[in-house]
């Protein structure tokens, strides 16, 4: 049995107070819950967090790393530093740096080789934009991800992976994909682990949802077999929605 794993995507959003008052009104609201949270901040405010969510099992997350442990790689933050300040989970491949950033399936890979060599669980973000979608492409595009960034990762290390599938044209647009449309590329997903690895990493790789999240989609989007959570942008940043979305 997979457990849900709702995770929040703040991007780059909120100044220090506004965390702050974030951390203190979503400790009030949040109750205990079979359902597994997380809020994925900007780097300045990931040791913040921690200490504000500690004695609760709000898991804080980061939104990039690099792959070097340390160099002269200005502006990068390493995986052992995250660790440092003791972050529980990592998104990896969002399509926003893959668009801005020049993210490419090759340097995703390499990512998710060192955070699995360490103690942080990596969220991978696949999915398509609306002209692959439109051309009926999108199942070849996730399936080249999928097989690019995880080149040369063990079944072990896949088993405990989160895969976030986002469809690019329905991030921060209003436009949800339909439960079904999200469903069947979840399923597809599922099905494209079990090829690449086995039945045992398929039936256990929690795969979420992102793209337009909130309170009024989250239940009939969590209700379909192949989706085990949600990653949450827009929504995420206001406490009382995020923990409706939780509370599906
Ligand atoms: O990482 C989160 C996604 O990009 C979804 O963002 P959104 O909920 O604002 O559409």
């Amino acid at each position: 049995m997979r457990t849900p794993f709702i995770a929040g995507n703040w991007k780059m959003f909120k100044t220090g107070r506004e965390a702050v008052t974030f951390a203190e009104e979503f400790k009030e609201l949040y109750q205990d819950t079979d359902v597994k949270t997380a809020i994925c901040a900007p780097y300045v405010y990931l040791g913040l967090l921690k200490n504000l969510f500690s004695g609760t099992d709000i898991k804080v997350g980061a939104q990039n790393a690099f792959y070097e442990d340390e160099g002269a790689f200005t502006g990068e933050i390493s995986v052992q530093m995250l660790e440092d300040v003791g972050v529980d989970y990592c998104i990896i491949g969002h399509s926003e740096r893959r668009q801005y950033f020049g993210e490419t399936d090759q340097t995703i890979n390499r990512k998710l080789k060192r955070l699995f060599a360490g103690t942080i669980t990596p969220i991978l973000c696949v999915g398509e934009n609306l002209q692959q979608r439109e051309q009926e492409e999108q199942y070849l595009v996730v399936r080249d991800q999928l097989m690019g960034a995880l080149a040369g990762i063990a079944p072990e290390q896949a088993v405990k992976l989160v895969i976030a599938y986002e469809p690019v044209w329905a991030i921060g647009t209003g436009k949800t994909a339909t439960p079904q449309q999200a469903e069947d590329m979840c399923e597809f997903i599922r099905n494209a682990v079990e090829a690449l690895y086995n039945e045992d990493v398929a039936d256990k790789v929690v795969i979420q949802y992102g793209g337009s999240v909130k309170p009024a989609n989250a239940t009939e989007i969590m209700n379909m077999d192949n989706i085990d959570g949600a990653l949450v942008g827009g929504a995420s940043l206001n406490a009382k929605d995020f923990m409706e979305i939780i509370d599906f």
